[in-house]
């Protein structure tokens, strides 16, 4: 039996296709290359270019392949194009997930790991925020996700699909070798962009407000390593494999690092100049976001390897090192 990642082109998925492959353990992948690239997924993981909203191709994928569990990350994910153009995200986010689950029930595959977000909570009242917390998006994107983890609770209670909601903080790094990382096609990540300013393909960073709610003004975020995200989607599979029920996991390290702080960190990592400026707030934006995962480390066992945003980003800069271009495919998409 395969476990099926959807989006295992993009940044986190191609992550996760590699760390199942490490393991032994057979992957197909769907992905629509609207963001991702063909290039991150192996040529001996079975690909199939297909958009989750077409029911019927994604039905042939589940046809043709014997799949027991799925992943999904394909999906819309940037906040300011969520604010501009809400209905893309409820198209390609709320409507995929319905369309996905149908087709997964048709073909009596009942598991799904699902990418959540932080941005379900908005600007949440608690610190460090827990999964109990009351979710109230203030972003489109946000809304998305939060629906379609109702879906999901929905189709449990219905069709008894079960589900792990893992609720990602802000995801960063890329796998210590360098040889996947982040390559949006139109980036708009601090990470990415501090060290594309680091390597003088951008000449600043803009840094976007310096009159929030926070000890120095500027937006606070929990920024988790890639690998160790990874590391709980794969005890998150073990988790529904073993028959529990469905559940929600925020995955942070509880370490809030606001923007200033994130630029400087990468300065000291790199050890580069990166020029930066202050500019107006974006939209969407709350002030900060900290995440409690006692939860996931408790009932997934889930152990974070890196406490450090020098560490995150020392691996980031590895990949930008070594891949100024990113992927070099951008042509294809
Ligand atoms: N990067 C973060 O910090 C972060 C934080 C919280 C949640 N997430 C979530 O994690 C997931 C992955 O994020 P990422 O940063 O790797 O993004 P990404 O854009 O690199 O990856 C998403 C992948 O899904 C594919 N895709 C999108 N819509 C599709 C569709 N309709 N059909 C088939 N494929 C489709 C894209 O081509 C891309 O390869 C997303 O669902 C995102 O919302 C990311
Ligand atoms: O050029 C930039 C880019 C970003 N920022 C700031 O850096 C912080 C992080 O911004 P990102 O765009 O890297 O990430 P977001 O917090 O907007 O969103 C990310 O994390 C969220 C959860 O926290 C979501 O899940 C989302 O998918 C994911 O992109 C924010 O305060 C943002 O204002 C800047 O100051 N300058």
């Amino acid at each position: 039996m395969s476990t099926l990642v959807l989006g295992g082109a993009g940044y986190i998925g191609s992550h996760m296709v590699d760390s199942l492959r490490a393991q032994n353990k057979a992957v197909v992948v769907v992905d629509n290359l609207a963001t991702g690239h063909r290039l991150a997924v192996p040529e001996d993981v079975p690909f199939y270019q297909v958009d989750i909203r077409d029911k019927q191709a994604l039905s042939a994928v589940f046809d043709q392949e014997e799949i027991d569990q799925v992943v999904h990350f394909a999906a819309s994910s940037i906040v300011p194009e969520s604010m501009t153009d809400p209905l893309k995200y409820f198209d390609n986010n709320t409507a995929g997930m319905i369309a996905l689950l149908e087709v997964m029930l048709e073909h009596d595959v009942k598991q799904i790991v699902f990418s959540s977000t932080a941005a379900t909570y908005g600007d949440a009242k608690e610190s460090p925020i827990k999964e109990t917390t009351p979710q109230l998006p203030i972003n489109p994107y946000g809304l998305s996700k939060l629906q379609m983890e109702q879906i999901m609770a929905w189709a449990d209670k219905a069709y008894n699909l079960k589900w792990v909601a893992l609720r990602y903080f802000n995801v960063a790094g890329a796998k210590p070798d360098g040889s996947i990382g982040e390559d949006h096609p139109t980036e708009t990540h601090l990470v990415p962009i501090i060290l594309q300013t680091a390597l003088g393909e951008r000449d600043a960073i803009t840094m976007f407000g310096d009159d929030y709610n926070t000890p120095d003004g500027f937006n606070v975020r929990d920024y988790v390593h890639v690998m160790d995200l990874v590391d709980a989607h794969v005890l998150a599979l073990d988790y529904l494999a073993k028959g529990n029920v469905s559940n929600q996991f925020n995955l942070g390290t509880a370490n809030g690092y606001s923007v200033k702080q994130m630029v400087e960190a990468a300065r000291e990592a790199t050890g580069m100049e990166i020029p930066a400026t202050v500019g107006p707030r974006r939209a969407g934006d709350p002030d900060s976001l900290i995440a409690d995962s006692t939860k996931a480390r408790e009932v997934l066992g889930w152990t974070p390897q890196y406490e450090s945003v020098q560490e995150i980003i020392k691996t980031a800069w590895t990949w930008h090192q070594t891949h100024p271009e990113g992927y070099q495919d951008r042509s294809k998409n």
